[in-house]
Parts: structure tokens; sequence; C-alpha cells
């Protein structure tokens, strides 16, 4: 009998996917992919130092190669401008970074992550266990006066063991800390965003490069690439 829920270890695949989230320029799009960048993250959340806009989007996903997802990312947006932008920029998944429900996510019949922020106290295995229909969930840091980009990690050991759907690891990554984040939690997928960046908004070609050594490296040491 298969268990209804399962450890979030590498499920699909034997490497840690990586996604870039907060693209906001071309160059940066084609620097991440030629880094390794499995995904982008194209951020519609105006408050952000990396919120961009529909011509800035369409501008980005013309300039990147095939085969790498662009992941669209909303923080309480209404259906309305969500539904205006996927119609103008293609994009391939959606993150939700909100309060989102599970009904509010799957209306859209796109691929999608839902992204829950850890806190102690909260029961992170039953939130995960609300969104079924879920790619994956983002565990990121909680800030109380920031949804996302927060640059900072949280503890770790806040993870559950078992999520029923897919983790992606996001908070605070960097070059230094992220084999370490892959040894604990062999998560599917690690994001980042301020630690691969110069200032906010504007990444930085070698950080980016050594994040994903830093990732490849760790796949390496846990056995998990045959
Ligand atoms: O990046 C932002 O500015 C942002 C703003 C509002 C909601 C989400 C946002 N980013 C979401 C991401 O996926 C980030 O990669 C994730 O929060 C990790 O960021 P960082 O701690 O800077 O690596």
């Amino acid at each position: 009998m298969i268990a209804a829920s399962f450890v979030s270890r590498k499920v699909t695949v034997s490497r840690t996917l990586i996604k870039i989230c907060g693209i906001t320029s071309a160059d940066d799009a084609l620097a991440a992919c030629n880094a390794g960048a499995d995904a982008l993250g194209l951020v519609f959340y105006e408050p952000s130092p990396r919120g961009i806009r529909v011509q800035q989007a369409r501008d980005i996903v013309a300039a990147i190669p095939p085969f790498v997802t662009v992941v669209a990312l909303f923080v309480d947006e209404s259906a309305a401008v969500i539904d205006r932008i996927l119609e103008q920029v293609a994009v391939d998944c959606i993150q939700f970074h909100g309060s989102e429900s599970a009904a509010f996510c799957e209306q859209f019949g796109r691929p999608y992550l839902k992204a829950l922020r850890v806190r102690p106290g909260q029961d992170i295995a039953a939130a995960c266990q609300r969104y079924p229909g879920a790619r994956a969930v983002l565990l990121d840091s909680w800030q109380p006066d920031l949804p996302g980009g927060t640059g900072t990690t949280f503890d770790w050991g806040l993870a559950p063991a078992r999520l029923a759907r897919p983790l992606v690891l996001a908070g605070g990554l960097n070059d230094s800390n992220v084999g370490a984040a892959i040894r604990a939690l062999a998560p599917a997928g690690v994001d980042v965003s301020g630690g691969v960046e110069r200032a906010p908004g504007q990444k930085d070609i070698p950080k980016m490069s050594r994040f994903i050594a830093a990732v490849r490296a760790a796949d390496l040491s846990d056995g998990a690439v045959q």
C-alpha cells in the first residue's frame, strides 16, 4: 500500500532543481540560464524591488532558451489581474506567495507552487496537505513586514520530515549555506533571490555560478547523482 504522504526527498530526479527568483532583465535571465538555472521567477508584486511589469516579463521570456521553466509569482493578487498577465506572458508555472486558498490557486488550470512561510508553532505538514494539487510547496522564511525575498534563513529543523508534496527550499540561501541545506533536508529544489544579487533586483553572475556549483557539489556528496 502506498502511504498518503511521502518523505520530501528528490522523488523524481536525482539532482536538486534550481530556481533563481526575482529576475528583472533579459540579461540577468540569460546569465541565470547560462549558469545552469532550471527555472526563473518573475515577481508580479509591485512593492518588491524585484517587481516587474508585463512588457519587462515578455522581454525576459523572449530572451530565454527553451526548457527553462518560467514561474510567475503573485502575492494575494486578484484573479482578474493574474488572468490578464497569463494572457500576455508565456508562463509555465505560478507561484502563490500569499495566503491564497487551494481553490484560488487551482482556478487558473496551471501548474503551481504554494509558498508557506515558516515560523514556530505552525503545522507546516497540515498546511501542505491543504494544497494537494500543488506541484510543490516552497518553504520560505517568515517576517512580519515582508512576504518574501527576506534574505533570511528559517530554522530548517521546523521543516517536517514528511510532506505531502515535494519540497522547494527558499529563504536566505547562498553559496555558503545551500550545501548544508541540501544535506539537511534533501529538497526537490532550491530557490534563491537575494543570495545571488549585487543589489536588490540585480543578479550577480559570479554569485549565481558559485551557488549552482555549490548545489551540484552537494548533490554529488549526497550520492544522489549516479
Ligand atoms: O523576491 C521578492 O522580493 C519577493 C517579494 C514578495 C514575495 C516574494 C518574493 N520573492 C519570492 C521568492 O521566491 C524568493 O526567492 C524567496 O522568497 C527567497 O528569497 P531570498 O531569501 O532573498 O533568497
